[in-house]
């Protein structure tokens, strides 16, 4: 049987029983069921092999699963058209990709050039990769990341934290916009991120979901200590020196999937859940960075007052949130410049003493 066919006849759909083999669902409309007389499930059963990883990956001609050769094919094309060699991932959020502008002697990657990336399609998201220094030290930075709502599965998403990956990076600052719903919050504050909840993942969405490839990290990765506790203790200070602790936060970050921004009953109830803030991105790139034993550092641009009440004639609205990003876009080259400095002097340091 072709691939095309088989394509065609299967859809590779998602993992959820304990031999860690993907489900497959017969025609697309039907709900997804494990049937295991299935006779293609019966012989994916058989053949439990760690082939297997790679021939459900070549099901969808790289179009359902990247795999790890996949990206480590991404990885070296990269590598191949730079000598900047950073251990500092980055991922600007809505509005603030002008993060980019302080990078210096720069390589940048269109998304549409890097072969099986998905391209960015949301307003304020240049969607490139663009490698280059932060006072001096090697980074890589997504100008533009990928969300859900856009259409590509979590696992898409999040594929460039892999990538990451497997460059080098071994810390990672991801950056947002998001809504503020702690009534304490202002528009222009900055949200350490302490904790995420994850909605998606509650209605059984993550972009772990699928074979797990012990490469990357295990099946079953922890979350209680996602957002690296040092780093944020480490931001707390620098804010401080900077003088903007006044309007630096720590709190909770909620991820919903959009497009549409919530109804005034669904911020109420987040809040009494103790969401601080709320977006629909970021938690997926932190799943994989986690699972893949990055560290990470994440802060949310909170470029907006949530909206919680039926008498107010406010809307939340996609532009106020970009310019909310040019507004504090001085401070938080500032801020991820000197996080940028911090991790290298500390944790990369004593890394490359102690190997
Ligand atoms: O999370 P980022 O990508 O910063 O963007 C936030 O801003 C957009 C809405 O204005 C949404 O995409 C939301 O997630
Ligand atoms: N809700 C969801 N996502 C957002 C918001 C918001 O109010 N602001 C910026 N991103």
């Amino acid at each position: 049987m072709s691939l095309q066919k088989l394509n065609n006849d299967f859809n590779v759909h998602r993992s959820i029983d304990c031999l860690n083999l993907n489900i497959l669902k017969e025609n697309t409309n039907s709900p997804p069921v494990i049937n295991k007389n299935n006779r293609f499930t019966k012989n994916l059963l058989k053949r439990r092999s760690s082939n297997l990883i790679a021939d459900l990956a070549s099901i969808g001609n790289h179009e359902n699963f990247y795999t790890y050769e996949l990206i480590q094919q991404i990885a070296q094309y990269l590598l191949d058209r730079t000598n900047i060699r950073p251990k500092i991932g980055i991922i600007c959020g809505s509005g603030l990709g002008n993060l980019a502008d302080v990078i210096t002697d720069s390589v940048s990657f269109p998304y549409h050039e890097i072969p099986h990336f998905p391209v960015s399609t949301v307003a304020g998201h240049v969607g490139r990769l663009v490698f280059g220094y932060l006072d001096g030290v090697p980074i890589m930075c997504m100008q533009g990341r990928f969300h859900y709502y856009e259409g590509y599965p979590l696992w898409k998403c999040s594929m460039p934290v892999r990538v990451m990956k497997l460059v080098g990076v071994s810390h990672l600052i991801v950056t947002n916009a998001a809504g503020g719903l702690n009534p304490k919050y202002r528009a222009g504050d900055i949200m350490i991120m302490k904790d995420h909840i994850n909605f998606l993942g509650f209605a059984g969405n993550n972009p772990l979901q699928g074979v797990n490839d012990e490469r990357f990290g295990p099946r079953f990765p922890a979350m209680n200590r996602a957002y690296n506790a040092s780093l944020r203790k480490a931001a707390h200070k620098i804010a401080k020196e900077m003088g903007i602790d006044k309007f630096v936060r720590e709190g909770v970050y909620a991820v919903l999937g959009g497009p549409n921004f919530e109804t005034i009953a669904e911020l109420r109830m987040l809040r009494v859940c103790g969401v601080d803030a709320v977006g629909m991105s970021t938690v997926h790139e932190v799943l994989t960075a986690q699972h893949c034993d990055m560290k990470v550092f994440a802060f949310s641009l909170i470029t907006n007052k949530c909206v919680m009440d039926y008498e107010s004639m406010a809307e939340a609205n996609h532009e106020e949130n970009i310019d909310t990003g040019l507004m504090r876009e001085g401070v938080i080259k500032k801020l991820v410049t000197k996080v940028v400095g911090h991790i290298s002097n500390h944790d990369l340091a004593m890394s490359s003493k102690n190997p």
